[in-house]
């Protein structure tokens, strides 16, 4: 089977800090009056040629430092159509790509704009008849400009907003990945911690409110908790959801769905089935199906229970299941056994670590 993804390092890492309008025309214009005042110290009196040079120096720097700082956040900003599948979800859930995309091409405008200005206006101010007249056009400049930076400030916010939540999202490695899905409380989390052997790295994705839990095996296998993304039916979910449920896609290669037949989750058994065989349709990867809590088998146990669980084996028997306990340990190694076999089976056993 094709391996669906190669997660790299998080592709906005680099993304520069935004400079909201006033900063920018400051910085522009500390760095002209500097300018301008070096010049000065080295000419004497304000003859028109001189009082020409210096406005037309004014010009340049100031169209010249908003360019840079403009063009410098477009370019250091990954373009959403060469974005991985997986961090293209994440934009979508974070900020909205067309969003995204729209701040971009408002910045690559202004930069653009400014550029053609700044030329139009230092020729004017080196053509100008008196001193009078330069500092007019360079007057005149700095009003464009500021208006038209003005103008993109919503997508300057928009970007700054998208640069603080987007820098620090975790990278999730890439190696063979196996997600772990199921309903709320049937010990998924547990699961993780008894597998992993390891306080899993919790990683403030936004997909919920709670991130991702993410444990590695001693073979080098990452498993991924999701809490609050595969845990429910589809139709029960909002849009961000659902993009969460397809970046989750992207990064399985395998699926770890646990089931707890106590019901001491508080979902029975026909709800926990019908969720298990739209995981599968959704995902299309081999899926270990993990009945837990088998410590409590005995337990609560009534005719319709039993016949639910008899049901239940019945429903389950083209699936690979593994019974465990993550308090007796029952399952445990067994079920290490299956991951790492599934692993193999997807053609994945060479990223493993050695
Ligand atoms: N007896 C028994 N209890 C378990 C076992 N595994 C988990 N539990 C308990 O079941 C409850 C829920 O476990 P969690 O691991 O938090 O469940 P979860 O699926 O991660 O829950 P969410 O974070 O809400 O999705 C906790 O009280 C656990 O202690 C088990 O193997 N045996």
């Amino acid at each position: 089977m094709a391996r669906k993804r190669r997660v790299e390092a998080n592709p906005f890492k680099e993304m520069p800090s935004i400079l909201y309008p006033d900063e920018l025309m400051d910085k522009a214009y500390l760095r002209a009056e500097k300018l301008a005042g070096e010049l000065r110290t080295t000419t004497r009196g304000l003859s028109t040629p001189k009082s020409r040079i210096i406005e037309d120096n004014k010009i340049r720097v100031i169209a010249s430092v908003l360019t840079d700082n403009l063009i410098k956040i477009v370019e250091k900003t990954p373009s959403v159509d060469n974005l991985q599948p997986f961090y293209r979800e994440i934009l979508e859930i974070m900020v909205g790509s067309d969003e995204f995309k729209k701040s971009l091409a408002a910045v690559q405008w202004a930069s653009d704009i400014i550029k053609r200005l700044g030329i139009q206006y230092s020729r004017r101010a080196k053509k100008a008849k008196s001193p009078q007249d330069a500092s007019f056009y360079r007057k005149q400049f700095v009003g464009r400009v500021s208006s038209i930076i003005k103008q993109i400030y919503p997508n300057l916010a928009f970007l700054g907003v998208a640069q603080n939540k987007l820098k620090n999202i975790p990278t999730v490695k890439d190696l063979p990945s196996v997600v772990i899905a199921g309903y709320p409380n049937v010990g998924k989390s547990t699961l993780l911690k008894t597998i992993t052997n390891a306080e899993p790295e919790v990683n403030t994705y936004p997909f919920t409110t709670k991130g991702l839990n993410i444990g590695y095996t001693d073979e080098g296998i990452q498993i991924v908790d999701t809490p609050g993304v595969l845990d429910r039916p589809i139709y029960e979910r909002n849009d961000i959801e659902l993009h969460a449920v397809i970046a989750i896609n992207y990064l399985s290669d395998a699926l770890i769905y646990v089931v707890d037949p106590t019901e001491h989750c508080g979902f029975t058994i026909d709800a926990q089935i019908s969720l298990l065989k739209e995981v599968e349709k959704t995902f299309k990867v081999p899926v270990i199906v993990v009945m837990t809590k088998s410590d409590l088998e005995n337990t609560d146990m009534d005719e319709d229970k039993i016949t639910r669980i008899e049901n239940m084996e019945k429903e389950l028997e083209d699936f690979n299941v593994v019974k465990v306990s993550s308090i007796s340990k029952e399952g445990i190694e067994l079920l290490r056994l299956e991951i790492l076999e599934t692993i193999e089976e997807v053609g994945l056993s060479e990223l493993l670590e050695q």
